[in-house]
């Protein structure tokens, strides 16, 4: 079976938002599962909400504390220029300023090759692309500046846009959106709880919690017997059943959760909307406190005419410092090592230590 990796290199796998990292980890996810068995093959997430979506587990409860990775071809994908880690607030790690994984020790012995995806997949607009490039690394200078005001000038809240998902920085004012207009719908609320079970539910019902909720109160669309049926903006329905969410300790689940997989979603935070395409957003970044939160937020939007900005001031538009000097390291490295290949005309192979390239070129490639 094809296999774009030697079988011993820890792959990163980086590019910027909506170039392909999930869809070529699936792939890879695939390939895996293919080859080796279930126990030979881990998913992780670095958060409760990611390992739920990929049916895998979270990454502390795979790896606990054990530093080391004994034998384990990793191959992790991320974007550091968008959200960062949640700050540890465990007692001890006080005095630990390191923040981000590229800080670690261990990071560059760990992963020998480095890969950046260059060709974005979920927008198509060039000076959209351009723009969203430029407020991925801080960069909001006259130019950037101008093509957003013309962008929001000509933005108009149409029929379309009334379909819009409101995105907000902080969840108290996802809550309140939410909450607000299901009470304007004025109809009896229906609850629908959730069914734990597992050995090690009452430790895992937080992370769960993050996935889908232990009671979803829903109130709107026709019903079948005691399953929702939901109308799609596409014009589809369908009836919903409930599926399971699960916590694997390596192959054993320990918790379980079934529930339907629907949420309010009127409104979103920027943390929950990481990783998806949205048609429509109205995002308010007046409460805005995060870096990489604008990059996040309107890179969700597949193009202008989709992406309502409100609350935007130009001063918060920052890339991480420390994410910068990691990128700038990186691009330093690449040009040194394309001058030594100039200079001794070296074929560029898979096998170099950082190199970029195009999914569809990626893909097409295989022998
Ligand atoms: N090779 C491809 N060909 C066609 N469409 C693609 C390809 N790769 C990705 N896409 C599409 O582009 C969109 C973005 O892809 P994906 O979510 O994998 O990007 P990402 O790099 O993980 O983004 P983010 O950093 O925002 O999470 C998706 O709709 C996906 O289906």
């Amino acid at each position: 079976m094809w296999w774009p990796f030697q079988d011993d290199d820890e792959v990163f796998i980086t590019g910027s938002a909506g170039t392909g990292k999930t869809f070529l980890l699936n792939h890879i996810i695939k390939l895996l599962r293919k080859q080796y068995k279930p126990s030979q093959v881990f998913v992780t997430g670095s958060t409760g909400v990611v390992a739920c979506a990929i049916r895998g587990q979270t990454l502390h409860s795979f790896a606990g504390d054990d530093s080391s990775w004994g034998g384990i071809q990793l191959v992790v994908s991320g974007d550091f220029f968008q959200l960062p880690p949640v700050k540890s607030k465990r007692i001890g790690d006080g005095d630990n300023d390191k923040q981000f994984a590229f800080e670690a020790d261990c990071w560059d012995s760990s992963f020998a090759l480095q890969v950046e995806l260059t060709k974005v997949y979920r927008q198509s607009d060039p000076q959209f692309i351009k723009f969203l490039q430029n407020i991925r690394i801080g960069k909001l200078g006259e130019e950037e500046e101008e093509y957003f005001k013309r962008l929001q000038s000509s933005a108009t809240m149409d029929s379309k846009a009334m379909l819009a998902v409101q995105v907000y920085p902080m969840n108290k004012d996802v809550s309140r959106v939410n909450e607000e207009r299901m009470k304007s719908l004025g109809d009896e609320a229906f609850v629908f709880k959730a069914i734990d079970s597992g050995s090690d539910i009452k430790r895992c019902r937080k992370q769960l919690d993050q996935a889908t909720p232990s009671e979803l109160s829903l109130c709107l669309g026709a019903r079948d017997g005691l399953l929702p049926v939901v109308k799609f903006d596409s014009g589809k329905t369908k009836v919903i059943e409930p599926v399971t969410w699960q916590v694997k300790d390596g192959d054993n689940i320990v918790a379980e959760r079934k529930q339907l997989p629907l949420t309010l979603a009127w409104a979103t935070s920027i943390h929950k909307c990481q990783g998806k395409t949205i048609d429509f957003i109205k995002a308010d970044l007046s409460n805005a406190f995060e870096y990489g939160m604008h990059y996040v937020v309107m890179s969700r939007a597949k193009s202008p005419e989709g992406l309502f900005v409100t609350g935007l001031d130009p001063a918060k538009i920052k890339a991480h410092p420390k994410v910068l000097r990691f990128h700038e390291k990186k691009l330093a490295s690449e040009k040194d090592e394309k001058s030594e290949e100039d200079s001794t005309t070296a074929p560029l192979a898979v096998s170099h230590t950082k190199f970029h390239f195009s999914l569809s070129e990626f893909l097409q490639n295989r022998p």
